[in-house]
């Protein structure tokens, strides 16, 4: 059947609520959820068998980013499409994914890895797996309250599988996390199996319709072959056959922070085409007293709080799609047996995967404030964007554990410039920051990205220094790193950062030469926007550790203005340009008519309480109170 799934999907009448799901109970609002995901999961299964084709070449994409409409909240089915599958396809072997990997599989799966106690830590996690070589199993289990496994997306009443990460023991010794497939749930009656305690974690800031849920093994019996082998195995008579990198288990974290990013971009692109469309109807003030008020998008400040919303998505696209490269080649060595770019890979995923959420959830949020009043209202759905958005600053690495770990690959190359020691040419300027052979500065995109890399190879010398004169002063090193730890998160940050500026810098560039001449004007325009912002926002860093004056801060800001004043006309067309359409947008601001008040009345008069032209309430409990003297 030749379907155009975006149409196919948005004619689908159960997938579209007449009653905002705000105004849904906890359960009625995972029930509606869940009705949809099936449907979407469908949709899916006949796209992947062929028989819904293909007639939009963006379709595959669309129909994942479609889900963000539709469920307005999370797929409950996120982490069974995102991890479960994803991780069984990297980790499980031949024979497993062979097995497992069935389109009409009754597995309904999740991700289970952190527990109550430990999350940050995986190290710490307690759930344990025992060989039985008597009878050729693993027995899970779940020690005390601390190793409830606690969080996983689907887990709560959805899945009736999971990939559980649990400590491994053969006879009497532990070989460190691996990952193994449980059953849960019978698949048929859908009943939590024999030695299985499994739950929901109740209401949260958002993800209110992902299900997670948590989970407790009281000495469980799976399958030996229930280990995902791919990388590492445990023979029949307990034998471990070690893994080629002892970090190949952490896998499918690395493959999701890369992912992120991307989706990162996505989230900003809603935020920003919201504010910006909104900002375009909204007059407010006139800016001479004589004049007509005017959009809020002719005052410079608004301009300054929303083109860099505009440009982040597209660093965040750009640098995204970048990564995704990166992750493939890196996959295509290890599977010939090459690690070397591994830890590469992750420094750069930790540091982007945190920065990019970090910036993420702070420009959503400026685009909500931008909105004022009416970008808090739900139906704007920027509250909503951001619920979901700040939550990936916490999930798959929290913030700051993950730029310490990026810190971890820097100091190593710190020290390896410090003892004269030869470096990678990405890190050359580590060595012309040590001897001083500092450029002068220039006003200029490049120049900026210069400027960038003096603050990493300051702020990493600061962090070392910090460090070594720890070990000095007696700390051992675990201690002595502590206490930099601050510095040696500033130093990740600015890594992220001069990362972003020269990747999302050369990429454009090159884009620009294949796209007509008053395209490449205005990408230009944004990738310097972009390192304008931050070269303002880091003048202080600049002036500590480049060769930065006071008049070419004075230059930067002017050309940062001149910047938000040609853009300003393209501003409607750049968001317009992201193609997200009103049933994805959900925003009564934001959406492509421009009728905002009369949406947001529209909206209102779905209110329950806006049911009865006196609320019952008034009978109960008002009126006794207002009228007990008058009656
Ligand atoms: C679009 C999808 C939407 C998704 C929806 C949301 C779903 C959410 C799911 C989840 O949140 S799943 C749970 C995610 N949990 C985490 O991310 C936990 C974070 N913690 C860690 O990753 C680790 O604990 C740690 C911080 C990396 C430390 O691990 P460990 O204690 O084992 O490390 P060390 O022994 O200290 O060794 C560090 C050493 O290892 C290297 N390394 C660490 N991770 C990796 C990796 N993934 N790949 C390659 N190498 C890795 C690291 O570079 C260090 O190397 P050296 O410096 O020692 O050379
Ligand atoms: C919406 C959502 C969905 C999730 N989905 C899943 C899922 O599907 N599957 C799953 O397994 N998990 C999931 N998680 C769990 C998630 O991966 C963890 O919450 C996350 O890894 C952070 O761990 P934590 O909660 O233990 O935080 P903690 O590590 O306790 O962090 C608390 C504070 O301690 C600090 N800290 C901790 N360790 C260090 C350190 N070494 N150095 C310096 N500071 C430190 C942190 O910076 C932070 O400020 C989900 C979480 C959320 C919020």
């Amino acid at each position: 059947m030749m379907i155009h799934t975006n149409n196919y999907i948005l004619n689908i009448k159960e997938l579209w609520d007449d009653v905002p799901e705000e105004y849904l109970s906890h359960k009625e609002r995972y029930e509606n959820a869940i009705k949809k995901a099936f449907i979407v999961l469908k949709v899916l299964r006949q796209l992947h068998t062929g028989n819904i084709q293909i007639t939009d070449h963006r379709t595959p994409t669309n129909v994942y980013s479609i889900q963000d409409g539709i469920f307005r909240n999370v797929n409950p089915l996120l982490i069974h499409i995102g991890l479960f599958w994803s991780t069984i396809a990297a980790q499980a072997s031949t024979e497993q994914q062979a097995e497992w990997l069935q389109p009409d599989s009754s597995m309904i799966g999740t991700y289970v890895q952190t527990e109550l106690g430990h999350g940050s830590f995986i190290r710490g996690i307690e759930t344990t797996a025992t060989y039985d070589s008597t009878t050729d199993e693993f027995i899970l289990h779940t020690p005390r309250l601390s190793a409830y496994k606690w969080w996983p997306g689907g887990l709560g009443n959805t899945a009736n599988a999971c990939l559980v990460m649990a400590q491994l023991y053969i006879n009497g010794t532990c070989h460190g996390l691996h990952i193994f497939l449980a059953q849960i749930r019978d698949f048929d009656t859908h009943k939590p199996l024999p030695g299985i305690k499994v739950g929901e974690i109740g209401p949260k800031m958002g993800f209110n319709t992902a299900d997670n849920g948590f989970l407790g093994f009281d000495n469980h019996r799976i399958p030996r072959t229930n280990m995902l082998m791919k990388n590492v195995q445990v023979l029949r008579d307990g034998t471990y056959v070690k893994p080629k990198h002892d970090k190949l288990t952490y896998g499918s974290m690395l493959l999701t922070r890369v992912t992120l990013i991307s989706d990162l971009a996505y989230q900003l692109s809603k935020a920003a085409t919201i504010a910006v469309r909104y900002s375009a109807v909204r007059r407010q003030s006139p800016i001479k007293s004589n004049e007509p008020e005017r959009q809020i998008l002719d005052f410079v400040s608004q301009q300054h709080k929303l083109f860099i919303t505009i440009a982040s998505s597209h660093v965040y696209r750009v640098v995204g799609l970048w990564m995704w490269n990166s992750h493939k080649r890196v996959t295509a060595d290890i599977h010939e047996g090459n690690m070397g770019q591994l830890p590469e890979l992750h420094a750069l995923a930790c540091c982007l995967k945190a920065i990019s959420s970090r910036d993420a959830s702070a420009l959503v949020e400026q685009c909500r404030l931008a909105c004022g009043g009416h970008g808090y209202m739900m139906a704007s759905n920027l509250p909503q964007i951001y619920a979901y958005t700040t939550a990936a600053v916490t999930y798959e690495g929290e913030y700051t554990v993950l730029l310490l770990q990026t810190a971890r690959y820097l100091v190593k190359f710190w020290r390896l410039a410090a003892e004269h020691k030869p470096l990678p040419q990405n890190f050359a300027y580590f060595e012309d920051y040590i001897k001083k052979n500092f450029e002068q500065w220039r006003n200029s995109p490049e120049g900026i990205i210069e400027g960038f890399k003096a603050i990493v190879a300051g702020k990493t010398k600061a962090a070392y220094d910090t460090l070594q004169c720890n070990l000095r002063n007696g700390r051992e090193f675990e201690e002595a790193w502590n206490m930099a730890s601050v510095q040696l998160t500033n130093a990740s940050e600015a890594y992220a950062r001069s990362l972003l500026c020269e990747v999302f810098w050369k990429e454009t560039v090159q884009l620009s030469t294949k796209v007509s001449k008053s395209l490449a004007i205005v990408l230009e325009q944004l990738a310097e926007l972009y390192l304008m912002y931050w070269a303002l926002e880091k003048h202080g860093d600049l002036l500590l550790y480049s060769t930065i004056s006071r008049n070419d801060i004075e230059a930067l800001q002017s050309r940062y203005e001149e910047l938000l004043a040609l853009i300003r006309p393209n501003a409607v067309g750049l968001v317009d340009a992201f193609d997200i359409r009103d049933e994805v947008l959900c925003s009564t601001l934001g959406a492509y008519d421009g009728r905002v008040y009369e949406r947001m009345m529209e909206e209102a008069s779905k209110s329950p309480l806006n049911e009865d032209v006196v609320n019952e309430s008034f009978h109960k409990y008002i009126r006794p109170v207002t009228m007990k003297n008058k009656l």
